[in-house]
C-alpha cells in the first residue's frame, strides 16, 4: 500500500487556481521532495495532505486515510513540521516537548528528540530565548516527536546553518532508515539531492516532472561536456558518451589530469524545466 495518493487535486483561491490536478503516489519508506518556484503550490498541497487545508476536488489518502476527515488516532502516526515557526513561549525546549509527547500515545522520549536535533545545550533554554535556526530545530523535533510513520516537512532546513543542515540530513536518512516515509519541500536542490529517492517538480500548480535525483528530466540521458587541454589551450566537446572520446584523447597523449567531464547539476536541470513553463 501507498502511504500517500492523490489524484487530480484542485484548489483555488478565489479565481486563481493555486494546485491545478496534481498526482502524487508515495511508497511506503519513501524520501519524496517537492521542489517549484515561489507560489507554485507545494505548501498548498502539503497542507492538503496534513489535513489542514480543504482542497476544492481530487482524491487524497494518507495512510489510507482522506485527511479531511481524519480523526485523532489518523493525526498521530503524522508529523508536521510547518513553514512558520513555533509560536515564542514561556516554556523551555525540554518543557515544550515534553508537553507534546504527551499528546501521543507511543511518543520518543523528550531528551532523545532534543539530541536528534542537536539542541540538548539549549534544553534548558526559554523557547522564546532561541535564534531563528534553533527555534526551526524545535519545529523539527515536535514533528518527530510523536513516532509518525509520514512526516511533512515544507521547507525544514530554511535558517540553518551549514553544520546544522547537514545535522538535519542525517536526522531525516535515520527517520527514513527507520522506515518512516517523508514528503520534503525545499528550494535547496542540494538538499533535495541529498535526500531525496525521489522528486517531483510542480510550477503554477501543475506537476511538470517527476523522477529520481539521477533521472529527472532526462538529466541522464542528457550530455555530458568533457573538457582537457590539449596543445591549443583549453578545449571542450559535448557528448551522450564520454568514453570513445576520453579513450580518443589518451591516445594522443592528452595529460589526463587537466580532464573534466560535467553533466548537468541537478539545479541546472531545474531551472531547464521551470524556465520552459514560463
Ligand atoms: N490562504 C490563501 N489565500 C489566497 N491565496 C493563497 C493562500 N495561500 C496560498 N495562496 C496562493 O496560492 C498560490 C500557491 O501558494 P503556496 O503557498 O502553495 O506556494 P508554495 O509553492 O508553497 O510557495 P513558497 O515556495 O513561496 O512557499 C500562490 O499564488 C499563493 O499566493
Amino acid at each position: 500500500m501507498t502511504a500517500i495518493e492523490v489524484t487530480s487535486l484542485r484548489k483555488t483561491y478565489g479565481s486563481r487556481p493555486a494546485v491545478a490536478g496534481i498526482d502524487l503516489s508515495v511508497p511506503h519508506g519513501e524520501v519524496f521532495a517537492l521542489l517549484g518556484p515561489n507560489g507554485a503550490g507545494k505548501t498548498t498541497t502539503v497542507e492538503i495532505l496534513e489535513g489542514h487545508r480543504r482542497r476544492d476536488s481530487g482524491e487524497v489518502r494518507v495512510l489510507g486515510q482522506d485527511p479531511a476527515t481524519g480523526g485523532r488516532a489518523w493525526r498521530a502516526r503524522i508529523g508536521i513540521v510547518l513553514q512558520s515557526a513555533t509560536d515564542a513561549a514561556d516554556l523551555t525546549v525540554a518543557e515544550t516537548v515534553r508537553h507534546l509527547a504527551g499528546f501521543y500515545p507511543r511518543p520518543r522520549s523528550a531528551a532523545e528528540v532534543i539530541e536528534l536535533v542537536g539542541l540538548s545545550a539549549q534544553a534548558k533554554a526559554k523557547v522564546r530565548a532561541l535564534s531563528g535556526g534553533q527555534r526551526r530545530r524545535l519545529d523539527v523535533a515536535l514533528g518527530i516527536v510523536g513516532r509518525p510513520e509520514v512526516v511533512f516537512l515544507d521547507e525544514p532546513t530554511t535558517g540553518f546553518d551549514p553544520q546544522a543542515r547537514r545535522q538535519f540530513w542525517q536526522l531525516v536518512r535515520a527517520l527514513a532508515a527507520e522506515g518512516t516515509t517523508i514528503l520534503l519541500t525545499t528550494h535547496y536542490l542540494d538538499e533535495a539531492e541529498a535526500l531525496a529517492d525521489r522528486l517531483a517538480v510542480i510550477a503554477a500548480g501543475a506537476l511538470v516532472a517527476e523522477g529520481t535525483p539521477a533521472t529527472l528530466g532526462g538529466r541522464a540521458g542528457a550530455g555530458a561536456t568533457v573538457e582537457w587541454t590539449g596543445p591549443n589551450g583549453r578545449e571542450s566537446e559535448q557528448t551522450t558518451d564520454p568514453a570513445p572520446l576520453i579513450a580518443r584523447l589518451t591516445a594522443a597523449g592528452v595529460d589526463l589530469t587537466s580532464l573534466t567531464v560535467t553533466r548537468p547539476s541537478l539545479e541546472d536541470t531545474y531551472l531547464t524545466l521551470i524556465g520552459e513553463q514560463r
